[in-house]
């Protein structure tokens, strides 16, 4: 029987081929020979067997001659979740990873971002992030933009031009040592934060929120952690910003906030840990710590390139998992290379690799965990998963459409193979290339309509 919605919506179109995605149950569902049809709001009405395509045509109002069918060496997949980037870091991807974090943010980091203020350049780069995000699949992105607020305003804006699912975050620091002119007054960071989430909700983009961003317990004063921990609060709003990536950050929190019991304490106090909260790397976090993320419902955002990148730390993904605490991958971009996250699904598996090579009784993430992490676990990790995530009936249709053979695509396939085995090549040898085809809550948003 097929998993349905209810013929109330009309349906826009309908492919049949193969699915693949995650559940709770289980990390990797294949779905071969199903009809999936979405309907007009960009919701997956029903799923089901091709079998069935008859009794689903007269139950939702369509013709099995509009049917799309999929080809061979093609299936669809869930749009990829990035938990965790930096959008005005993408100007400069790929260079200056030569040095460990702290060093590394005053050297480039806050020099680079200190030139948002000229939306001219802040439109270039936004523009760029944004396309190049979607053409790898990521349907949803969790963004940290700058300090300055119109252009903040102005990445939510490109998102929805673009369709991006988004959360976007205007940053909030009033400390700064190093780069004096890159910082606010609290009083700035609280207005200019206000003044963000009204004007973004005042927009009423359909898939594209404000999320309150204090940078890290570095960069803020415990007085604008807690203000901005309420501002959360009081407008229900998501709050991401970075834990425990790195041991001289981990040693400084100590030493400024001593009051503190741990560097997740540190965020407990401030009201900034809650079920809409994620949290970046946490390479360094206890058990104890741990505990705590799970008992308010805050997720941790695995950036394994950027990890590796900076000499930060290896996450243990195993022991969050262990934990319950919800999980989900992020690029890190630009302290991670690559804004793709299908790189962040091979560092990922890397990571994992390289801890069993330290301890042989490390259980090795499998790539159906890891593919689940990238999809379902990244919606989780953000909260959106009452929106997306996998093919449940009722959830937006965020989706890629992938062919393994694509030509002149980086893959070779020597014959026939069966879908798990095809996702597992994409997985490992893809990109975007293999990515024909990108829906976000039903729209296609790739190819671009818009230059
Ligand atoms: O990887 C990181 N990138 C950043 O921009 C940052 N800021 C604080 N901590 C950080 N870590
Ligand atoms: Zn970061």
């Amino acid at each position: 029987m097929a998993n349905s919605k209810g013929p109330t919506t009309e349906i826009n179109y309908v492919y049949r081929g193969t699915f693949i995605h995650s559940t709770q149950q289980t990390p990797l569902q294949i779905l071969e020979d199903e009809v999936l049809g979405v309907d007009t709001d960009g919701k997956i009405a029903f799923i089901g067997k091709a079998a069935e395509l008859d009794s689903l045509s007269q139950t939702f109002g369509f013709s099995p001659s509009e049917v799309i069918q999929l080809a061979q060496h093609e299936f669809f997949m869930p749009g990829l979740v990035d938990t965790h980037i930096h959008a005005p870091q993408y100007s400069y991807a790929g260079t200056a990873l030569d040095m460990p974090l702290l060093e590394w943010l005053n050297k480039y980091t806050f020099p680079v971002e200190s030139r948002f203020k000229d939306l001219e350049f802040a439109q270039q780069v936004y523009s760029q992030v944004v396309k190049r995000t979607l053409r790898n699949g990521t349907t949803t992105a969790c963004y940290f933009a700058t300090i300055h607020t119109d252009a903040s305003l102005l990445l939510a804006q490109i998102a929805n031009d673009f369709g991006q699912r988004a959360l976007v975050g205007k940053v909030c620091m009033d400390r700064n040592n190093s780069v004096k002119h890159y910082k606010e007054t609290n009083q700035e960071s609280q207005d200019e934060t206000c003044r963000f989430i009204a004007e973004l909700l005042n927009k009423k983009y359909p898939l594209v929120r404000p999320v309150v961003t204090p940078r890290f317990a570095l960069s803020c004063t415990g007085a604008l952690m807690g203000q901005l921990g309420a501002i959360a609060k009081n407008n229900n709003l998501h709050i991401q910003s970075h834990i425990s990536e790195n041991v001289e950050e981990v040693k400084l929190v100590k030493e400024l906030f001593p009051e503190s019991k741990s560097y997740t304490d540190v965020y407990h106090k401030h009201n900034l840990l809650t079920d809409k909260t994620v949290m970046a790397h946490g390479c360094y976090l206890s058990d104890e710590e741990l505990a705590l993320f799970r008992e308010t419902g805050a997720s941790l955002s695995h950036c394994p390139n950027s990890n590796i990148s900076l000499c930060s730390g290896m996450l243990n993904v195993r022991n969050v998992l262990k934990h319950n605490v919800k999980l989900g991958l992020g690029t890190d971009v630009a302290g991670g290379y690559s804004a793709s996250m299908l790189d962040a699904v091979r560092r990922t598996l890397d990571t994992s690799k390289v801890l069993t090579i330290q301890d042989p009784e490390y259980d090795t993430l499998t790539f159906e965990e890891v593919f689940r992490l990238a999809t379902l676990g990244g919606s989780q990790a953000l909260s959106l998963d009452d929106r997306t995530g996998n093919f449940e009936v009722g959830k937006d249709f965020d989706a890629l459409r992938v062919n393994v053979a694509a030509a002149d695509g980086p893959i070779d396939l020597i014959k026939i193979e069966e879908p798990k085995i095809i996702l597992e090549k994409f997985l490992n040898l893809g990109d975007d290339r293999n990515i024909v085809e990108v829906f976000v809550a039903g729209r296609k948003v790739v190819p671009f309509t818009k230059q």
